[in-house]
């Protein structure tokens, strides 16, 4: 066949013109992430819910002490994030007005609410000149024949890994404490929602092993649920030191590539994200010498992304975008249920179940 004859058809005119449109959104989508920062750092959710939960641009200028001349400016930028979901308007009455909706109210400082856990700094941290840079040199590092294992284009242009305890704060010392931060709230997210919608999955277990359990809330959250279970939380001895003692939880310092405290299940929520296919493997290893027997209930517990379409395309996107938040800054990676099949194998288990979605994530059972 020759080349002239696999020319993909001239696009109709209505087509071309479409497809300059999509050129515009796709070449400048980043300007949505950057007026939603832009609205983060003017604490704009905050001061919405401040102002009653609906404020006009004028209120917006006066509380944020903004000055009047740049009135016209921000009634674009909230043009722009309530057409893309992250704010409300409501223009029957005579001005405009904003509302929050479930997104932005993630980002109103000071919320005292169960389910409530400020996203501001996951927002900081992804949008960061580090994080934005590391992106920017994407097909440089795609060209460059680098020896295994691979750094991540974070760590090649930075020349430090991210969330490394001592190498990322000589970096950027504000970067790192604003990633922990970051990471901080983004785990702690929804952990009422995953009691509620997980009470099952810990019927039956006597003792649990939370393997990274940082400073224990998670498994606080568990054993309020679950008075019966005993809880240990296993992390790294300097996060250790700083956990609670709150005589409900045993903490753990430890290295879970060395041994994981024994227990009846082994809990691995938002952890193998982090780590190589290679990595994942060793640390499912230790994870199993820690359970019993099937038979006698041993399972391990992951809570991580199952990446696929079925949820529809805006959660598969969501999946897909956070794959290339780990592939742009660290060694990690998302998985579908085939990639996570082959590593539940290759660390000598038998079988496994995805129980329960939730939102885009997935909790599966992992068995010895
Ligand atoms: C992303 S956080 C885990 C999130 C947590 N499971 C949650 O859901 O809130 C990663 C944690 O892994 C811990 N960690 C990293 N390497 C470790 C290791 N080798 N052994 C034990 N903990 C480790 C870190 O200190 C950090 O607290």
């Amino acid at each position: 066949m020759s080349a002239g004859s696999m020319t993909v058809l001239a696009p109709t005119d209505a087509e071309l013109l479409q497809a300059q449109a999509d050129l515009w959104r796709h070449s400048l989508y980043y300007l949505t992430s950057m007026a939603f920062k832009c609205a983060v750092e003017l604490g704009i959710p905050t001061a919405i819910h401040n102002l009653g939960g609906a404020a006009s641009v004028e209120d917006l200028v006066t509380a944020l002490s903004l000055p009047q001349n740049k009135l016209p400016f921000l009634r674009r930028v909230m043009r722009l994030l309530v057409t893309s979901g992250i704010f409300a308007s409501d223009s029957r009455a005579h001005e405009e007005t904003y509302r929050l909706k479930p997104l932005s109210w993630l980002l109103v400082e000071g919320v005292d609410a169960e389910d409530h856990t400020n996203q501001k700094y996951f927002v900081l941290s992804t949008v960061s000149k580090h994080y934005v840079e590391a992106a920017l040199s994407l097909a440089d590092w795609f060209k460059k024949d680098l020896a295994p294992p691979l750094p991540s284009p974070f760590e090649e242009l930075h020349g430090v890994p991210l969330l490394h305890p001592e190498k990322t704060p000589l970096l950027d010392n504000d970067l790192h404490n604003t990633v922990l931060e970051g990471v901080a709230a983004h785990d702690n997210l929804a952990i009422g929602t995953i009691m509620r919608e997980c009470h099952d999955l810990f019927r039956g277990v006597k003792s649990l092993t939370d393997c990274c359990g940082g400073d224990g809330t998670t498994a606080r959250a568990i054993v309020k649920a679950h008075p019966d279970i005993k809880c240990t939380v296993l992390d790294l001895p300097d996060v250790i030191k700083n956990a609670p003692a709150d005589g409900v939880i045993n903490y753990v310092g430890g290295d879970m590539f060395k041994s994981v405290p024994p227990s009846h299940a082994v809990l691995l929520k938002l952890v193998l994200l982090h780590w190589s296919d290679d990595d994942c493997v060793k640390i499912l290893e230790q994870c199993r010498k820690a359970i019993p027997s099937r038979e006698e209930g041993g399972k391990v517990i992951i809570i991580e992304i199952v990446l696929g379409p079925s949820l529809g395309p805006v959660m598969f996107e969501a999946q897909l975008l956070m794959d290339m938040l780990m592939m742009v800054n660290t060694r990690g990676r998302q998985r579908d249920e085939n990639d996570w099949r082959e590593i539940f194998m290759k660390a000598g288990f038998s079988d496994y179940k995805i129980v329960k979605k939730l939102g885009a994530r997935g909790v599966i059972e992992v068995y010895p």
